[in-house]
């Protein structure tokens, strides 16, 4: 039963039992990789609801509650931690943070003038043990008590050394996740083995970090927030890490070589009153959004040893840290429907459509669906109780249904039979489903795209003119366009003699455009914009591109093992498209670059030195409306422009950023390069800077 305002209420001994195995089930998936029936606000109302009843009826409690137990009680392990691995206690607004600090101080006895403020971590606590600095077991936190030891996950967690710069013997604790870039990495690993995607980073990484045996190894990454003795630890050195406050301790662990939230945007802050923690969890859940990886709250501690070893710890969570709780990134909703959409490259793909949710701040209608074995492996219905997943910028996706919430008029999904766009036959050899006629199927999408602004640039070439020119049979493929005669085109509806002259001067020029635009208008799978300008920045022409096997292409900063043969092969594909462009006169070098030297490979120092530009090993970052000499660039002319200076653009601000050109109505970018103290120049400064590449 619930109440008005959502919480369960138990009736009976039955349904307080009940509540206690759905939760153990629940916490028992949550931590171990499978799919829990429940999203976090359920799970934490159920737990409530079960601890409401003990309260009422104390000599009831049964001995597998979830109450006041790390994990809910439903993990555990056999390795003993030498110190309790706990959670944390919450608060959900200032009030209770600055209620909870007086608590705080009323046990310790003065109040507390040292926090440190950090990001909680979305992903799972482990304890890493170093022996004279090496790593030689892992443990997950289990009961808190005792761990399960995964030890054969080291090696796979960037972040955690195999060696400390010190032979140290120690315990480095801290969190182990995927970042939204190694999750979309590791699904794309996963469904390529005929595995079902993970419904989101925690998940992934749970599933990934208890996984023994498995094909493949993809990658994790781990930042540290606890520092330990261990038995085999000095007493001096023992002593040392007992007294140090935890900022110093971070401090150690990052000159350990162990990765800290320091080496991020949010990295922890030590401060001294409430007003600076709030303004820091404020700033940190600003930030959320744009992280590279997911966080669930903020955490803070006091900072100094002495203020924690006063306060002590009860069985669940330390007395002197608290979490402040963002909201869940988690929602169960319904799938009410599924469309089937066909991409660039004639790919079918399955989008849920949900009733709306609203989730973090944002209200999600549609989520991905990956691909048809997909939705049979998980047996998704129509109606069903879903789990959506959206964090940041991410694609919404969802995890299993919720089976136990199924009323039984659950439908099945019905698969098409044919090309929803074309008509044509589907081939269905893969786990995505393409259209037979692959990327004809969307010559219209692909010809329009491939005349974008930012990739052919033809003016006066939209989708209306397309669609025109592929009815009139004038066009086939990309090359056709380059074909085009005037009386071909002046044979057409609303075709008059200036626009048949523009759109043949226009397409003329597009033959001028660099090889990394002419690459990207050729629609390889797998590569956009960005992707195209370092393919081509580091090949400088066509003709390397295409000599390229799959370990010349994975030279190219971010194409990686799985990339790399796909580029390779589609481009095999279109060589006969890439012949006739050439042959029509179409560039195929890229204005700057120097071809890869044939001996790179020897010293397996991979990039070859370039000629040296104004931007030279900077990352720079645009940001505002940019006037004088670059007004009429747009954002990816001034990234192009940015490679070509030997700089490396980026659309976010960070410790890494060298450099942001601000323009008129920049926001929160200039007031972040302000923030972490980073150079700033006006759109005017910029264009001085590199004047030599303006024409
Ligand atoms: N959906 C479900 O079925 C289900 C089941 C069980 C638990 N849960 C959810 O899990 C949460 C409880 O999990 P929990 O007990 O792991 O606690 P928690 O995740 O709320 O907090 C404790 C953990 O935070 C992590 N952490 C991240 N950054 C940290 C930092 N900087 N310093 C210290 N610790 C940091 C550590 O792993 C630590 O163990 C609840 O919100 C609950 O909703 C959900
Ligand atoms: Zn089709």
């Amino acid at each position: 039963m619930t109440t008005t305002s959502g919480e369960f209420v138990l009736a009976d001994a039955a349904a307080y039992a009940q509540a206690v195995t759905d939760a153990s089930l629940a916490a028992g998936a949550y931590y171990t990789g499978g799919t829990s029936a429940l999203d976090d606000d359920a799970y934490d109302r159920l737990v409530r609801a079960v601890a409401a009843y003990e309260a009422d009826h104390p000599d009831e409690v049964l001995p597998h509650s979830p109450t006041g137990k790390v994990g809910g009680g439903a993990v555990e392990g056999d390795v003993p931690h030498t110190v309790p691995m706990l959670s944390l206690d919450n608060v959900f607004d200032g009030e209770q943070f600055t209620t909870w600090t007086a608590s705080v101080a009323r046990r310790i006895g003065h109040e507390v003038t040292r926090w440190n403020v950090q990001p909680k971590l979305d992903g799972l606590a482990i304890a890493a043990r170093y022996h004279e600095g090496r790593l030689t077991q892992l443990i997950t936190r289990g009961d808190g008590t005792a761990g399960e030891d995964v030890s054969h996950a080291i090696g796979t967690i960037e972040g955690l050394p195999d060696r400390l710069t010190e032979p140290h013997t120690v315990e480095v604790r801290g969190e182990v996740l995927m970042t939204i870039g190694q999750f979309e990495h590791a699904n794309e690993v996963r469904t390529e083995h005929g595995g079902a995607p993970f419904a989101n980073p925690r998940n992934a990484a749970a599933g990934t970090l208890r996984a023994k045996e498995r094909a493949y190894t993809v990658p994790m990454t781990f930042f540290a927030y606890g520092l330990l003795p261990l038995p085999g630890t000095s007493a001096e050195h023992a002593e040392a890490l007992r007294s140090l406050a935890h900022g110093e301790l971070m401090d150690r662990a990052a000159t350990l070589g162990v990765n800290t939230p320091a080496t991020t945007d949010v990295s922890g802050l030590t401060v001294d009153t409430v007003e600076e923690v709030l303004a820091r969890v404020e700033h940190i859940a600003g930030l959320r959004a744009e992280l590279p990886f997911g966080i669930d709250g903020i955490v803070v501690k006091a900072d100094l040893a002495a203020d924690q070893e006063a306060a002590g710890s009860g069985t669940r969570a330390p007395r002197w840290a608290i979490a402040f709780k963002l909201p869940a990134v988690e929602k169960i909703t319904r799938l009410l429907d599924v469309e089937w959409n066909v991409g660039r490259t004639g790919i079918i793909a399955p989008r849920a459509v949900l009733e709306p949710v609203d989730i973090d701040g944002s209200t999600v209608t549609y989520a991905t669906l990956h691909n048809p074995a997909d939705i049979t492996r998980r047996d998704l219905r129509l109606g069903d109780h879903v789990m959506v997943y959206k964090a940041g910028d991410i694609i919404p996706r969802i995890e299993a249904p919720v089976a136990h919430l199924r009323t039984g008029d659950e439908q099945p999904i019905a698969f098409p039979d044919m090309c929803p766009q074309c008509g044509s036959g589907i081939d269905t050899s893969e786990q995505r489903w393409r259209c037979e006629r692959g990327r004809n199927c969307h010559l219209v999408a692909s010809l329009s795209y491939a005349a974008g602004r930012d990739q052919l640039d033809i003016e006066g070439l939209g989708a209306t003119r397309v669609v025109q020119l592929v009815e009139a049979g004038l066009v086939a493929d990309l090359a056709d366009l380059f074909a085009l005669t005037r009386d071909g085109l002046l044979a057409l509806d609303r075709m008059g003699e200036t626009s048949t002259d523009n759109l043949l001067a226009a397409i003329e020029a597009a033959k001028a455009q660099p090889l990394s635009r002419v690459l990207c208008a050729l629609g390889v799978r797998g590569t956009g914009r960005s992707m195209s300008r370092r393919i081509a920045r580091h090949f400088a022409t066509m003709d390397h591109i295409r000599a390229a096997d799959a370990e010349a292409m994975q030279r190219v900063e971010g194409i990686g093992a799985e990339k790399a043969p796909v580029i390779v092969s589609e481009l095999a594909e279109l060589a006969p498209l890439i012949d006739r462009l050439a042959a029509a006169g179409v560039n195929m070098t890229e204005p700057g670059a120097t071809p890869p030297a044939p001996e790179a490979e020897t010293d397996g120092a991979g990039e070859p030195a370039a000629a040296a530009g104004p931007l030279d090993g900077m990352t720079v970052v645009v940001t505002g409306a940019m006037t004088g000499p670059l007004e009429k660039l747009s954002r990816n002319q001034m990234n192009e422009l940015i490679e070509r200076a030997g700089g490396k653009s980026s659309s976010s601000v960070s410790k890494r950023t060298s450099l942001v050109v601000a323009g008129e109505g920049a926001g929160s970018k200039r007031a972040k390069a302000e923030d972490l103290g980073i150079r700033l120049a006006t759109p005017d400064e910029f264009a001085e800077l590199v004047a030599d590449l303006l024409e």
